[in-house]
C-alpha cells in the first residue's frame, strides 16, 4: 500500500513546488499499484476513458448492467459515475454502485455531465450526490447545476468560469457533501477541507476539441483517489496535474485534435515525474484562518 506523502503548506497565491513533488510520488503510485477503475459512464467516451486509464497505468471496467455494478463497485479500487448518457440500466446500475461503493470503502467520483435544464441526468445526478461521492468532478456550469445553484450550462459545455463555482464547490465540501471538488476549465480549481483552493493552470484548449476531455479526466480522478486513501484533495490535484501536462506535452507536437488524441496518450505513458515537477503550474491560496 503506498503512504501518500504529508500535505503541503499552502502559501497564500504564489507557487506551491511541493504540490508538484506530491503529484509525482502520486503518479508512481498509480503506476504502481495499477488501480482497477470501475467505470459507468457515458456511450460517447467509453473508449477513449478506457484508453486514458490504460495509458496511465490503471486499469478499465465498465460495468454498468444491474446486478453486476454493485458487487463489482466493492472489488474494484475505486469508481466513476458520469452521466452523459443516462438510459435506464446505466442509472440503475449507477445508484446500486454507488450504494456499495460507499458500504465497501470505495472512493467514487461522480461526474454530472450536462446536468442543469435536462431533468432525467440532473435528478440522477442529485440522488448520486446525496450518497456523498469523495469527489465531484464537473465543468463550472456542471458543478453549480448539481449543487443546486444554477442552471446548467450549454449541453456538455460551461458557459462560465471556474472561479464563479469557488464558493459553492467550498460549501459543498466544507459541509462534507464530497470530500473534494474539481472544476475544469481553462485554470481548474480544486476545493478541499484543509487544502485551500488550489489551482493548476496547465493544460492546452485542444482538450476541448475531442471528446472525452473532462469525461476521461475524472476517471484519471477515480484512479489517483484509490492511491489517496482520505485525502481526497490530493488525489484532485495530481490526477488534474497529471492529465493536463500530459495533455500541454502532446499539444506541442500536435497538429490538430486528430493528431493530438494519440499523442495525448503517448504522453500520460512517458509522463515522468521530473516532467511533472518541471511543467507543473500549481497555485495555493490558502484557507481563510478564523480570528
Ligand atoms: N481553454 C483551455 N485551456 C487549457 N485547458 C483547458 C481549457 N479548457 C479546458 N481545459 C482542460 O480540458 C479538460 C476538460 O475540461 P472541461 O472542458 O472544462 O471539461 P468538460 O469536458 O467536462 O466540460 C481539463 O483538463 C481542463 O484543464
Ligand atoms: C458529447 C457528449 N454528449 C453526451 S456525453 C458527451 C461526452 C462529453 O465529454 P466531455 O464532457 O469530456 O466533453
Ligand atoms: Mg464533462
Amino acid at each position: 500500500m503506498h503512504t501518500a506523502a504529508p500535505v503541503p503548506a499552502a502559501s497564500a497565491g504564489g507557487p506551491a513546488p511541493d504540490w508538484a513533488e506530491r503529484t509525482a510520488t502520486l503518479l508512481e503510485a498509480v503506476r504502481a499499484r495499477g488501480p482497477l477503475v470501475h467505470c459507468i459512464t457515458n456511450t460517447v467516451v467509453q473508449n477513449v476513458t478506457a484508453n486514458v486509464l490504460l495509458a496511465l497505468g490503471a486499469s478499465a471496467a465498465m460495468v454498468d448492467v444491474v446486478t453486476e455494478a454493485g458487487p463489482f463497485a466493492r472489488v474494484a479500487d475505486a469508481l466513476l459515475v458520469n452521466t452523459g448518457t443516462p438510459h435506464a440500466e446505466p442509472r440503475a446500475a449507477a445508484l446500486e454502485a454507488a450504494v456499495a461503493a460507499v458500504e465497501a470503502g470505495t472512493p467514487w467520483v461522480l461526474d454530472p455531465v450536462a446536468v442543469g435544464s435536462l431533468p432525467v441526468r440532473t435528478a440522477l445526478a442529485r440522488d448520486l450526490l446525496a450518497l456523498h461521492p469523495t469527489v465531484l468532478r464537473g465543468n463550472a456550469s456542471e458543478v453549480l447545476a448539481v449543487l443546486g445553484a444554477s442552471a446548467g450550462g450549454r449541453g456538455v459545455d460551461s458557459t462560465v468560469g471556474t472561479d464563479d463555482a469557488r464558493h459553492a464547490a467550498q460549501d459543498a465540501s466544507d459541509g462534507r457533501r464530497v470530500a473534494a471538488v474539481a472544476v475544469s476549465g481553462p485554470v481548474d480549481l480544486l476545493v478541499a477541507p484543509g487544502i485551500g483552493a488550489v489551482r493548476v493552470a496547465n493544460g492546452t484548449e485542444l482538450l476541448t476539441r475531442i471528446t472525452g476531455g473532462g469525461c476521461a479526466l475524472g476517471a484519471v480522478v477515480a484512479a489517483f483517489t484509490a492511491v489517496s486513501p482520505g485525502d481526497a484533495g490530493a488525489a484532485a490535484v495530481a490526477a488534474t496535474a497529471v492529465h493536463t501536462i500530459a495533455a500541454e506535452l502532446a499539444a506541442r507536437e500536435a497538429g490538430g485534435p486528430g493528431t493530438f488524441q494519440p499523442l495525448f496518450l503517448d504522453r500520460l505513458a512517458s509522463l515522468s515525474p521530473e516532467d511533472v515537477v518541471r511543467e507543473a503550474r500549481i497555485t495555493v491560496e490558502a484557507p481563510a484562518v478564523a480570528a
